[in-house]
């Protein structure tokens, strides 16, 4: 059982979204605040520039005081100011671009958050519950969260890191050419050692490591997951194994490409070092200067400012991986955002009755594997269909078809002579309930797990239902009674969870009920539960139940047997039995412990035990 926050799934398709079927992709989303990025981006680079402007105004002072003749005080003044103005503008920008980068950051993730959700509400139930809840939570949680610094940063950063060396490479020109060029020197050191990371050898060594790196995930997991089963058949040293050999071939691939590429990766990390880069530049201006083809002031920019042209260097390295890591959010905010929802009945028609047709129905989960394959059924209102066959043979598949999960690929399911996709997700929701093995509780109490459906519901109704689900006695031995939140003051077991997705089933009332007799949780208790559900199903509800037990067949109006996808029998029980057909020989087995029970004669219990 699975207590999660997403939305529960108990019945009905989820109502209607008020937009279109197919809504605006990310690129849609994020297009009516283009303005917005651009402002953000533009002001990071002013800033960044503006920024430079104290740097070159020291550079430039120490250039007029320590050169000879007499102080232009007028210069200094206008250099002093400048280098105000810089700082000024500098912190105004950037303190504009924060402030815009993060409203609009909120707004953007607000909008992604919106649309996502709208598109969860819309996208079929099947599809949604065969996802982890971990993996959707962490699409609209964690991966929205990874597009800030896309939003907010890294754009405007990595221009800023290009635009700011190309600014003072411009200034240092104009000082003098022969030392900017000598300046350039450990950038280029680096740049030529970029190729050598490159090589085919490096690549390979590269593929092997990311290949090493998947198999210890993957060995970790297959470990950490059958640590159970492990432990209790007592193979963890076969278990082991498989883990330490990729740890293993990890360790050998991760040395050889370290020794690969340490010796380049070393290289330039030195050449773009401080240390380094000033080594250069005071040899360089030393050897200009004692050559008196440089003044010594003019040497005093180089050293300020030589330092800053290794950024972008480190910013591809850095921007570049928050770029990626965002860019993979958005693809999974992409994916989620692609799935197609069920589309909405732009006229909705209402049932007339709740007679349930399925005409040529076909179905498969999108693998090219058929799984239903030409099903006519017709399900009469105040009959009881037992819905039998070998595990595989598409039972599951097609009662999720009536609420709704799925639309077939060819022909069509029909509720009160409407075709469903012509029918309102409300109304739907009204007339169809189901109480399947996958039971999600929400992490609410149990009162309003029941009363999921009908939220006005009083209750003495609430009681009545859970009463009928058998599971009012044990609600009561919870510590708070039915304000119990369950996964907070309680657990469930399956049989009782179960009981619990009955007891709202009943309270909802529909006139077609969707059942899998569940064997998973088989307990007397439930057993019994499922029954009386059944019966109190009787006058005019169409049912259509998963039966694995004798009685439920035997006390159905129709069987149909379903064997790979097709109808393979289908009529009253006890003929089916008689016939001697597939039927017969599918239920021979279940026979003889059955018909020894009290009441059970030839393997059918006499009377109507539901009716
Ligand atoms: N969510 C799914 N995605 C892809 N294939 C699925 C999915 N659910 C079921 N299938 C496949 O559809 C086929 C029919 O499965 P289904 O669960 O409908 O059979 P079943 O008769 O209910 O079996 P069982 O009695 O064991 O529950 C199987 O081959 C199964 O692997």
């Amino acid at each position: 059982m699975s207590t999660t926050g997403l939305a529960e799934v108990t019945r009905g398709p989820a109502p209607p979204a008020a937009d279109p079927a197919a809504g605006p992709g990310v690129a849609a989303l994020l297009r009516p605040h283009a303005w917005g990025f651009a402002a953000v981006v533009a002001l990071q680079v002013i800033g960044a520039i503006a920024g430079l402007a104290p740097l070159l105004a020291v550079a430039e002072l120490g250039r007029e005081l320590l050169s000879p003749g007499p102080v232009d005080h007028g210069h200094v003044r206008i250099v002093l100011a400048a280098g105000a103005a810089g700082l000024f503008v500098r912190l105004l920008s950037t303190a504009a671009s924060a402030g815009i980068g993060h409203v609009l950051d909120g707004r953007v993730q607000l909008a992604l958050r919106r649309r996502l959700a709208a598109h969860l509400g819309r996208v079929p139930v099947g599809w949604l519950s065969r996802r982890r809840t971990g993996e959707l939570a962490k699409v609209v949680g964690e991966d929205v969260s990874a597009v800030h610094p896309f939003i907010a940063h890294t754009p405007g950063e990595l221009v800023s890191a290009f635009v700011v060396p190309l600014v003072s490479l411009v200034y240092l020109l104009a000082v003098d050419w022969r030392l900017t060029l000598i300046t350039l020197i450990p950038v280029a050191t680096a740049v030529a050692l970029v190729p050598l990371l490159m090589t085919p050898t490096r690549r390979r060594e590269q593929d092997d490591f990311d290949a090493a790196m998947g198999r210890i995930a993957s060995s970790v997991v297959e470990f950490v997951q059958g640590i159970a089963v492990v432990k209790v058949f007592s193979g963890s040293a076969r278990a082991h194994r498989r883990f330490l050999s990729a740890a293993d071939e990890f360790v050998e691939v991760f040395s050889r490409w370290v020794r690969g590429v340490s010796a380049v990766a070393a290289g330039m990390q030195l050449a773009l070092s401080p240390p380094f880069v000033l080594l250069v530049v005071l040899t360089g201006g030393a050897v200009l200067i004692a050559s008196g083809g440089l003044v010594p002031a003019d040497l005093l920019p180089f050293l300020l400012l030589g330092l800053g042209l290794t950024a972008p260097v480190a910013a591809l390295g850095h921007g570049f991986d928050d770029m990626q890591a965002a860019g993979r959010a958005l693809g999974r905010i992409r994916d989620v955002l692609a799935v197609r929802p069920l589309a909405e009945p732009a006229r909705p028609v209402a049932p007339r009755g709740h007679r349930v047709e399925l005409r040529g129905v076909h179905f498969g989960y999108g693998d090219g594997h058929q799984v239903l394959r030409g099903i006519d059924l017709v399900l009469e209102p105040g009959t009881v269909t037992a819905l039998v066959g070998p595990s595989g043979g598409g039972k599951s598949t097609l009662v999720r078809l009536l609420p709704r999960f799925f639309d077939p690929d060819r022909g069509a399911v029909l509720l009160g002579g409407v075709d469903l996709r012509e029918i309102g997700g409300r109304d739907l929701h009204r007339m169809v309930s189901f109480v399947f093995q996958d039971v999600r509780l929400l992490r609410a109490s149990v009162a309003d797990n029941i009363a999921l459906a009908v939220p006005h519901a009083g209750r003495d109704d609430v009681v009545r239902a859970a009463r009928l689900a058998d599971i009012h006695d044990r609600i009561l031995e919870l510590p708070r009674g039915y304000e119990s939140v369950i996964g907070e003051d309680t657990g469930l077991s399956g049989g009782e969870a179960q009981r619990i997705s009955l007891a709202r089933a009943l309270l909802a009332d529909t006139p077609v009920l969707v059942l899998d007799e569940a064997t998973a949780f088989a307990d007397p208790q439930t057993e019994q539960a499922v029954r009386r559900a059944l019966a109190a199903s009787g006058g005019d509800r169409t049912v259509l139940v998963i039966a694995h037990r004798l009685e439920t067949v035997a006390a159905a109006d129709a069987v149909v047997m379903l064997d790979d996808g097709r109808i393979v029998e289908h009529g009253r029980p006890a003929e089916l039995l008689a016939r001697g057909g597939r039927f017969a020989d599918f239920w021979r087995p279940h026979r003889p412990a059955a018909a020894d029970r009290p009441g059970i004669h030839d393997g059918l219990p006499r009377g109507d035990e539901y009716r």
